[in-house]
């Protein structure tokens, strides 16, 4: 099965259409307004309406309250929600029951012993995505271009689905994806010219090194 690719913090109509062209299976659209690659209600609603039906829309917030993300998962209307902050397993399964949609989970790795926030995780949302646990100070907790040691994830069950985020790049993606046969890549910095600013030549060489993999 091929390796799935996301391409995070997208928030213009050239750089969606390049991820989208490059055959992306997943963009995200970034709720959070700390970050560089923060869109608002209006402009995440205008992206998710030009991908959807070409690519899976993801909706990144970081411990929203019920009201905001009411309005916001009722203007975007994507097709999973992922929760990047300190969302509990119950707050998780509660947001899967509110909003009928796919729920991802990061899960900030520094050690082998951040993997056992899996089994609390696991039956309860659809993917567990490991990020980097944020560096000391960090202002972000994602997007900080930050990898892990991909060996950590050796001792997964081969049956999790899961995506493998943090740090990637078009320079380094291959060799992650022959340390850990992940499902799933995802991508943010490691495609940027600047903080925020996605390239388009970037996008189109990790799609092509990861397919070429
Ligand atoms: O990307 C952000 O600015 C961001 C801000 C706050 C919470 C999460 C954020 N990104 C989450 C993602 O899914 C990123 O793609 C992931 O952390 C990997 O980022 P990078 O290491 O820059 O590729």
């Amino acid at each position: 099965m091929a390796v799935e690719i996301k391409i995070c913090g997208l928030s213009t109509e050239a750089t969606l259409d390049a991820a989208l062209d490059a055959g992306a299976d997943h963009v995200g659209f970034v709720a959070f307004s700390r970050s560089p690659r923060h869109v608002t209600v209006e402009r995440a609603a205008a992206l998710a309406a030009r991908a959807r039906g070409r690519a899976g829309v993801v909706l990144l917030t970081v411990d929203m309250d019920d009201a905001e993300l009411d309005a916001l998962t009722a203007a975007v209307k994507p097709d999973t929600l992922q929760l990047h902050g300190r969302e509990t397993p119950e707050r998780a399964a509660e947001l899967k029951r509110r909003h009928g949609l796919a729920v991802w989970k990061a899960v900030p790795v520094s050690d082998a012993e951040d993997l056992d926030a899996v089994g609390l995780y696991e039956g309860v949302v659809d993917r567990v995505l490991f990020d980097a646990r944020p560096p000391r100070g960090a202002a972000l907790p994602g997007g900080n271009g930050v990898a892990f040691d991909w060996r950590l994830l050796d001792r997964l069950d081969p049956k999790l689905r899961f995506v493998l985020s943090g740090g990637l790049a078009p320079e380094n993606v291959a060799e992650a994806l022959s340390v850990v046969h992940a499902p799933a890549v995802d991508v943010s910095s490691g495609v940027e010219s600047a903080p925020g600013v996605k390239d388009p030549e970037r996008i189109r060489a990790f799609v092509a090194a990861v397919r070429g993999a």
